[in-house]
């Protein structure tokens, strides 16, 4: 069998060529097509898009929950630096040890609404990835993460005292705690006002600069990204029939240098 890891200078954190998701439900059919998606270390890619067009489909790909129905090309850089593993080739395999321990190692997910343990302490959860990966974080580190996102005096609280805010805040704490080299969040603004949207992002981008961490993150707010990104991708939905419509993710012109 071909190895499914190897060294690469300068590689990409995530390069995807000729992706196919297909999900069907009784009787519509729905098709995402990916020719090709890549985020470069430290960069901030926007995946853009209205309700429905598969934006975490394709994260949830990216961060392999879900499998691509076909792909030809499909890597993640898998945390130690210039290492790059063969997903395509791993799920293909079924190498579900090699799965697990790429999505235990090479990025953090943040979800819409936080997804918190809420028999945790804040505190807890943020240490949470680094126990599941046998590592003990420092209290400094858990401390200086909670400064930075302006979460001191909140964790020793419990995630249920928190405001929705607070909590998006902690789970971002929580994605970066164990030093990911990429960070995957869904719509980790969307159930906050615009203004509270702005300052999460704000702080979210800078700790990301910070740890040299690259952000993929999905929204439906162009705005919320114009003038922060530094590469989006956007879908064009085709409708083949009535119950089945066929949605291509393309790098989207002009929105970002
Ligand atoms: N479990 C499922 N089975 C079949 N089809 C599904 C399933 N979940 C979602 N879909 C379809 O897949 C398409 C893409 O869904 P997805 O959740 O990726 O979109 P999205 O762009 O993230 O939407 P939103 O912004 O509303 O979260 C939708 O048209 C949806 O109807």
């Amino acid at each position: 069998m071909a190895s499914v890891v190897s060294e690469t200078a300068f590689a990409p954190m995530v390069c995807l060529e000729g992706l196919v998701k297909t999900r069907s439900q009784s009787e519509s059919v729905f098709e995402l097509e990916v020719p090709g998606f890549t985020v470069q270390p430290g960069q901030m890619v926007a995946v853009i898009g209205e309700s429905g067009c598969g934006k975490s489909t394709l994260l949830d790909i990216i961060a392999l929950v879900m499998t691509p129905s076909a792909v030809a090309r499909f890597e993640i850089a898998n945390g130690a630096a210039g290492m790059v593993s063969d997903v395509a080739a791993l799920w293909a395999n079924d190498d579900e040890d090699a799965l697990t321990a790429l999505r235990r190692d090479a990025f953090g997910y943040v979800l819409q609404t936080g997804g918190l343990l809420p028999f945790l302490s804040v505190r807890q959860n943020i240490c949470l990835p680094a126990r599941i990966k046998g590592r003990r974080l420092s209290q400094a580190r858990v401390e200086g993460l909670a400064k930075s996102l302006g979460l001191a005096g909140c964790l020793d609280r419990m995630p249920v005292s928190l405001s929705i805010g607070q909590r998006q805040r902690a789970a971002i704490a929580r994605a970066l705690a164990h030093q990911p080299r990429l960070l995957l969040a869904d719509e980790p603004t969307a159930a906050v006002d615009k203004a509270r949207a702005r300052s999460i992002m704000d702080d979210m981008q800078r700790l990301a600069r910070e740890e040299s961490v690259a952000v993929v993150v999905v929204t439906h707010d162009v705005e919320l990204i114009v003038d922060r990104a530094d590469a989006a991708y956007t879908f064009e939905t085709v409708q083949l029939s009535e119950q089945h419509s066929r949605s291509i993710c393309r790098p989207a012109e002009g929105l970002c240098p």
